[in-house]
């Protein structure tokens, strides 16, 4: 008799316990996506109907994959920059049919698509509010360290790495970065010197480069800056060496465009080559006269406008809080495409899709038509990306190094083919005739 109301028991507890975790299940792929859809579309946004478990990563997964076997750029086509829809082929599509007031299906979870500058600025200087999404564990295995950091721990670490990309201590890394561009200048210079002319796919030895950058400079240091840059640096070693690449690529493939688009080959020739002349001579770059690269700078700025690297940044609330006028809750992801803000017409005129660096010429707050944060290739607020002189240092002295030693043209076995790996790459490299100067 005990033996059966024990038995009874212990199957209802069960019961209960496998109820409970269907509910949760339901909760989960149905009932919670279904809340949050109607509760965003009675905000006036728009987007697919949730369908179950998978929402709209199906789409999103083919179109990616179409777009890394469609056909290239054509490089005399007018709209050659225009990126957007071969990087980002689904927010671009759902963009085009409800507008900027959008949302995508993650799975169950809902993406809204924040385009306002305004708003991002709200977002990004109030990291305490819009925290970054936990990553899950396929995530984890790119993606670790300070970048996914929060509150306590981030604040801790942040502060302890800040002080080793101060100006002094950029200023004592230099001299590693010489060298590493110096070796990669050197190993050219062999391959041009037998009929001055060499035709070489730039994009290995770029990662080459930057891979030596990272070990000398950490390695280059005092012990303990070293130690904390080292450790900082092992953590992102992945969208560290991804990230700090293609700062370079944007800048000589734009420098390339610049030969090619005939008005722009005389502003190439000489505006760049002539200041990088004029700043250094034929000597050894020095670390204070980089800021007189006004000319590099308003390229690399529109580079990175162009082509920016990291395409969205994301961020999520877990309470319920208030964006202008937009109500948050728990579970809603913000989406803040850097990229399609960075071509948006809106903000930057009828030539947003084209290479205009002069836009840059009063600097960055100056360069689109409002002053707010519709320029944000390095993030923005107190999460602003720790490395950004570093990288832009780096840049300028391989291109200032560059100029001094060769002229270069595009290879007819360039194709002009961007892709979004971790970050916007070359797919096929990038291919160059050089020549010595
Ligand atoms: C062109 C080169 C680079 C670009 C475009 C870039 C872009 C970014 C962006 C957009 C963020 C913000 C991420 C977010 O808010 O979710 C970020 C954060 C970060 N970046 Fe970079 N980055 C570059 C180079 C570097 C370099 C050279 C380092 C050197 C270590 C670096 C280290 C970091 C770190 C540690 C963070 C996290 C900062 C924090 O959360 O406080 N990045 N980067």
């Amino acid at each position: 008799m005990e033996i059966t109301s024990t038995t009874a028991f212990l199957s209802s507890l069960v019961t209960i316990a496998i109820a409970w975790m269907l509910m949760r299940v339901l909760n989960w792929v149905w009932l919670r996506p279904k809340k949050l859809e109607k509760f965003l579309r009675q905000q006036g946004f728009s987007g697919n109907s949730y369908r179950l478990f998978h929402g709209d990563m199906k789409e999103m997964l083919a179109m990616r994959k179409q777009s890394r076997i469609s056909k290239p750029i054509n490089l005399s086509d007018s709209q050659v920059h225009n990126i957007v829809p071969r990087i980002l082929p689904f927010n671009h599509h759902i963009n085009a049919i409800y507008g900027k007031k959008s949302f995508i299906w993650n799975g169950p979870t809902p993406s809204i698509n924040i385009a306002d500058p305004k708003m991002i600025r709200d977002i990004l200087f109030k990291p305490e509010i819009f925290q970054k999404p936990k990553a899950n564990s396929v995530a984890k295995l790119f993606l670790s360290g300070m970048v996914t950091y929060e509150g306590e721990q981030w604040f801790k670490v942040r502060k302890i790495a800040n002080p080793a990309f101060h100006q002094h201590k950029l200023k004592d890394m230099f001299p590693s970065i010489y060298w590493s561009c110096n070796e990669m200048i050197s190993k050219w210079k062999i391959l041009v010197s037998k009929e001055n002319r060499h035709e070489l796919d730039v994009w290995p030895y770029i990662q080459t480069f930057t891979a030596d950058v990272i070990s000398r400079t950490a390695f280059g240091s005092s012990y303990e800056d070293g130690r904390k840059i080292f450790e900082l640096i092992r953590q992102q070693i992945n969208n560290f060496t991804e990230s700090i690449q293609f700062s370079f690529i944007p800048g000589w493939r734009k420098l390339l465009d610049l030969c090619l688009f005939g008005r722009w080959f005389c502003y190439a020739c000489t505006h760049v080559r002539e200041e990088v002349f004029q700043v250094f001579e034929n000597e050894k770059p020095k670390f204070d006269d980089l800021n007189h690269l006004k000319v590099v700078n308003k390229i690399l700025h529109e580079a990175l406008r162009l082509y920016s690297p990291v395409t969205i940044l994301t961020r999520t609330s877990y309470r319920e809080t208030k964006l202008g006028e937009i109500n948050i809750r728990p579970g809603i992801l913000l989406s803040l495409p850097i990229m399609m803000v960075h071509h948006d017409h809106e903000y930057w005129g009828d030539d947003a899709d084209e290479f205009n660096p002069d836009r840059f010429s009063e600097g960055v707050s100056k360069a689109s038509k409002n002053n707010e944060v519709s320029f944000f290739p390095f993030g923005g607020g107190p999460r602003i990306c720790i490395g950004q002189n570093f990288a832009l240092m780096e840049a300028k002295l391989a291109l200032a190094m560059i100029l001094q030693n060769f002229s270069f043209e595009l290879s007819p076995a360039y194709v002009h083919a961007p892709t979004r790996g971790g970050t916007v790459q070359p797919q096929y490299g990038a291919h160059l005739i050089l020549h010595n100067i």
